[in-house]
């Protein structure tokens, strides 16, 4: 569990900022941070990290504490237990890719938690490659990697797929999660990606001028008010079809496929593998009993 009671003032374009964080993050839990450029998401993660001191508060991650302003504790960087991987991916450029991981790892003796990383995040064929000969992509998978060879307990991504093009991020998407998952993390991620918010957070906090202004699941702050329709399920677009003036959405609702009609203007900014909410508004259900 990681809990954050932290201010700390800013000098944002338009004048003084306070950041003020009162945040609990459970232990295993993705969480991600949205807001608008400025909001303070970077900041953030760079106090939990170390990387900047608030001016005050507390800062507790399983128990031990990490920052106390009246008890003068602020551990460095270096004790945090933290991997970082940001939108550039800040790779050793003279030094290939597995020699970007073992200049990173603790335990040099550690052979098999490096091949398995390699594997996960298919790096096999690249390892002996310098990082300026990969693709963004394959960078950042690297990046990944070399962030989760130190064994972090929590990772923080600022950014981390958003220069990539649609398709790799889909991947990569599913790289981190399972990595996320297999190695128990804690992550918190910054992105403005509504379907990969979606995809990806157990919970989402809403950051505004420095202050928490929302904070569930991504169906709970995304959903517009107006679609306060009775039932409400998240899934996958797995196609869609102009039919006539409408369109055909084929949507993957856990393990059921439904179709829902939509009109050009539901559509815009929808493609196939986002994630989508199917709300209804006039709903009429019926009820039946099941076989035991
Ligand atoms: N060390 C610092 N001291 C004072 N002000 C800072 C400091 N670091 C950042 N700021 C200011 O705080 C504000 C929030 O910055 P931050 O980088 O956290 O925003 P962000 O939400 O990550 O934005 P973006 O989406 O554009 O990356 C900005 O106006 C920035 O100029």
């Amino acid at each position: 569990m990681i809990s954050m009671q932290v201010e700390k003032k800013l000098h944002a374009a338009d004048g003084e900022m306070t950041l003020k964080l009162d945040l609990q993050i459970s232990e295993g839990h993705l969480v991600t941070i949205y807001g608008e450029s400025g909001a303070g998401k970077t900041t953030t993660l760079r106090i939990l990290s170390g990387l900047l001191k608030p001016d005050k508060g507390l800062i507790e991650v399983d128990g031990k504490v990490w920052y106390n302003s009246e008890r003068g504790i602020c551990l460095r960087p270096q004790q945090r237990n933290i991997g970082f991987v940001f939108q550039d991916y800040a790779l050793f450029p003279h030094m290939s890719v597995l020699q970007n991981l073992q200049f990173a790892s603790k335990s040099k003796a550690d052979k098999a938690a490096m091949d398995r990383l390699v594997e996960l995040m298919e790096l096999g064929a690249l390892q002996h490659r310098k990082p300026q000969s990969l693709s963004g992509g394959q960078q950042q998978r690297a990046a990944l990697a070399r962030a989760l060879v130190q064994k972090p307990k929590i990772l923080l991504l600022d950014e981390p797929l958003s220069a990539l093009d649609y398709k790799i991020r889909m991947k990569l998407q599913d790289h981190l999660l399972e990595a996320h998952q297999e190695f128990g993390l804690t992550t918190l991620l910054i992105s403005h990606d509504i379907s990969e918010i979606s995809k990806l957070s157990d919970q989402v906090v809403v950051l505004k001028k420095g202050e928490i202004t929302k904070q569930g699941t991504a169906a709970e702050v995304f959903v517009d008010e107006k679609i306060s329709g009775k039932f409400k399920f998240t899934g996958e677009v797995l196609n869609i079809q102009q039919q006539d003036v409408v369109f055909i959405v084929t949507v993957r609702i856990q393990n059921q496929v439904v179709k829902v009609i939509a009109q050009q203007t539901e559509i815009q900014g929808i493609k196939t593998g986002d994630r989508v909410m199917v709300a209804s508004k006039a709903f009429n259900p019926v009820i039946y009993k099941m076989d035991p």
